[in-house]
């Protein structure tokens, strides 16, 4: 299987702070990988690396065997679109100007045709017709982080990079855009993202990551809940529950 995204021995410290140590992973071409860790363990710390957005770290990171410093502005979002854990926007953009913001990285300040009919699309292959004039700030929270789903469609990149992409979507939305997530990855695309969810993370993911004493940790088996290595992460029990084919991994609550 080839590699998308590759890190090497990479470390990471905010001032004298380390946040990663010795991470090596792969994350591979064409599969979905979610990474689970706990609060401030630095799974955003590592994203905001490999997409290029920290440049302070110690070690390699290569996107399909290049390292993703050498790479263009314009060969980067071809290649990677990242949505981030936060975002804000001072100017008072409708959302459709959102949308076509996702192709400025190709088409500068001058969206073409081509462009709004692919806005139009996008709008439409996520049920969000309704919301092209208004105004994104006055968007509510689940709206808007659908708003910045479909800015990555405008962007089409080979790999989809997420951190907590379910972020302030209802049940409903979850499933849709976890269903989404998994139609991109049939299409050819990547799919790496930060989730809070072990359930929905074993129930979408081909492949499972945790974060773990600073570093990166893969599951042994990504279709078989990990109890104990969830358990060592999250420092509390979790019940194992099975429904026809759903696995439901339940933490107690309880500090170990
Ligand atoms: N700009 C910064 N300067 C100094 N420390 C920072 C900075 N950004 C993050 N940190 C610290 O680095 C650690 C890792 O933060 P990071 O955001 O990577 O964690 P995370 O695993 O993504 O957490 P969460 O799940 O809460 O989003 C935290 O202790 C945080 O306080």
């Amino acid at each position: 299987m080839a590699t998308a995204i590759e890190i090497k021995n990479m470390s990471f410290a905010y001032g004298k702070q380390t946040i990663l140590k010795e991470v090596n992973v792969k994350f591979c071409e064409r599969k979905f990988s979610v990474l689970l860790g706990t609060n401030g363990s630095g799974k955003s710390t590592l994203f905001k690396s490999i997409t290029g957005i920290l440049s302070g770290y110690k070690g390699d990171i290569q996107v399909k065997g290049i390292p993703i410093m050498q790479l263009t502005h314009k060969r980067k979002a071809a290649l990677i679109g990242f949505l981030p854990q936060f975002y804000q926007t001072v100017f008072t953009f409708t959302v459709e100007d959102i949308l076509l913001t996702g192709r400025a990285a190709f088409s500068g300040f001058a969206p073409t045709a081509n462009d709004r009919t692919l806005a139009q699309q996008v709008l439409a292959e996520l049920g969000l017709e309704g919301l092209r004039r208004k105004l994104f700030p006055q968007l509510s929270g689940g709206e808007q982080q659908m708003v910045m789903i479909g800015r990555l469609l405008m962007q089409d990149p080979e790999i989809i990079i997420l951190d907590e992409p379910t972020n302030h979507l209802d049940v409903y939305y979850q499933h849709f855009l976890m269903n989404k997530l998994r139609g991109f990855v049939a299409n050819g695309r990547t799919v790496i993202a930060i989730m809070h969810n072990p359930t929905l993370a074993y129930q979408f993911a081909d492949e499972v990551f945790f974060m773990l004493d600073k570093t990166v940790m893969p599951a042994v088996n990504a279709d078989l809940p990990d109890l104990e290595m969830l358990k060592a992460v999250y420092n509390t029990n979790f019940l194992d529950i099975r429904h026809e084919e759903l696995k439901i991994v339940l933490p107690t609550g309880h500090r170990i």
